[in-house]
């Protein structure tokens, strides 16, 4: 089944006779235009429509099986209007903005808008084959990336030459980061996303470096915290401490599994070893279009995993003032259990 027919199958479930999307991975998932943030699209149960502007007329027939209207705000919503007069009509709530819907509003006064979550975004929790192969290649090539920088991590080097280093390096490859990149050394670890700043690497840190190459508009996220030289006994304890827990929580991915489990699998572990506050995040989520995306592995989710889903188990350790310990791996859900997708060495020294 093709993506726009599984969301036909969701739209009539959630009692939808069209749905307008708006936002751009969704619209990007939906129609294959790579300029999501410059288009909608406008699904029935008989046709789907994509609309942009003129700069975009060759991309969108390049790249969309849709149906293009080339036009501008309000010309776009005059178009749909006839064909949704009495209808009832999904918006995307979770992204629309409140003067957009007004103009919904405006423009459509004989539909029914009905403000809809994740609609979207639950069908793009499991990936098509195309869409695994783009995330294994950014994968495979922030791994390359950190291989390639791994020797510069060294004491007297500032994180900020570290990440332009990896972002120079993702560049030329015809990538680019796929976030702000995370290079937190010694008590800058106790920030979760502490981004790369001028301090100087010190002997005996531990650095963490969170990074993700975004490549054909798809994510990978993969962290490792590094030593260097030799770390004090207590940092080298907590890093031992979120392995044991990443590990094991990889290990307990297959098809089925609750995610809000696996979030408590590592939290335990870790609580074990005196951390459970340190753990100062959810256990993971999916990665795709965003690197942020569904499902959700926090502890109150009701997600379950399914073939086709990749996630990130990323445990971590966090102590204001000390430092902290992230690991995180690149996961995809198989039929059978798992694929560790980030290959990048976990050996502390
Ligand atoms: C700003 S993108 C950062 C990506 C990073 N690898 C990451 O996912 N960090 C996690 C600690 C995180 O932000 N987790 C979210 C899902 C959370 O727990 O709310």
């Amino acid at each position: 089944m093709t993506r726009l027919q599984e969301l036909r199958h969701a739209m009539a479930r959630a009692g939808l006779d069209a749905v307008w999307i708006s936002d751009p991975a969704n619209v990007r998932a939906v129609s294959g235009f790579s300029s999501g943030k410059d288009g909608k699209v406008l699904v029935t149960q008989g046709d789907a429509t994509l609309y942009t502007d003129a700069r975009y007329t060759v991309q969108a027939a390049e790249e969309s099986p849709l149906t293009a209207f080339i036009a501008r705000p309000p010309a776009t919503l005059e178009h749909a209007a006839p064909a949704l007069a009495g209808l009832r009509v999904g918006f995307e709530a979770d992204h629309l903005t409140v003067a957009a819907l007004e103009d919904l509003r405006d423009h459509w006064p004989q539909v029914t808008l009905v403000g809809v979550q994740g609609l979207v975004q639950s069908l793009r929790a499991v990936k098509t084959p195309g869409e695994i192969q783009a995330v294994r290649d950014a994968q495979a090539l922030a791994d390359r990336v950190f291989a390639e920088v791994r020797p510069l991590i060294e004491a007297g080097a500032r994180e900020l030459e570290i990440a332009s280093e990896i972002e120079l390096r993702l560049r030329r490859a015809g990538a680019q980061s796929a976030f702000d990149l995370i290079v937190a050394s010694g008590p800058r670890g106790a920030m979760p996303h502490g981004v790369a700043s001028d301090r100087v690497i010190q002997d005996g840190d531990l650095v963490t470096v969170d990074m993700g190459a975004q490549l054909r508009g798809y994510h990978s996220d993969m962290t490792r915290t590094v030593a260097v030289g030799t770390p004090g006994a207590e940092m080298a304890r907590v890093y031992r401490a979120v392995l044991e827990a990443e590990e094991a929580a990889v290990r307990a991915v297959k098809p089925g599994v609750r995610t809000a489990d696996l979030d408590r699998l590592a939290r335990d572990i870790l609580t074990g070893h005196g951390l459970g506050e340190a753990f100062a995040h959810s256990l993971g989520h999916g990665v795709g279009l965003e690197v942020h995306e569904a499902p959700s592995l926090r502890g109150t989710s009701d997600d379950v995993l399914q073939p086709g889903m990749i996630i990130t188990i990323e445990p971590g350790a966090y102590l204001p003032g000390v430092g902290g310990v992230r690991i995180e791996d690149l996961v995809l859900v198989t039929e059978g259990g798992y694929e560790v997708l980030s290959v990048s060495p976990k050996e502390l020294l």
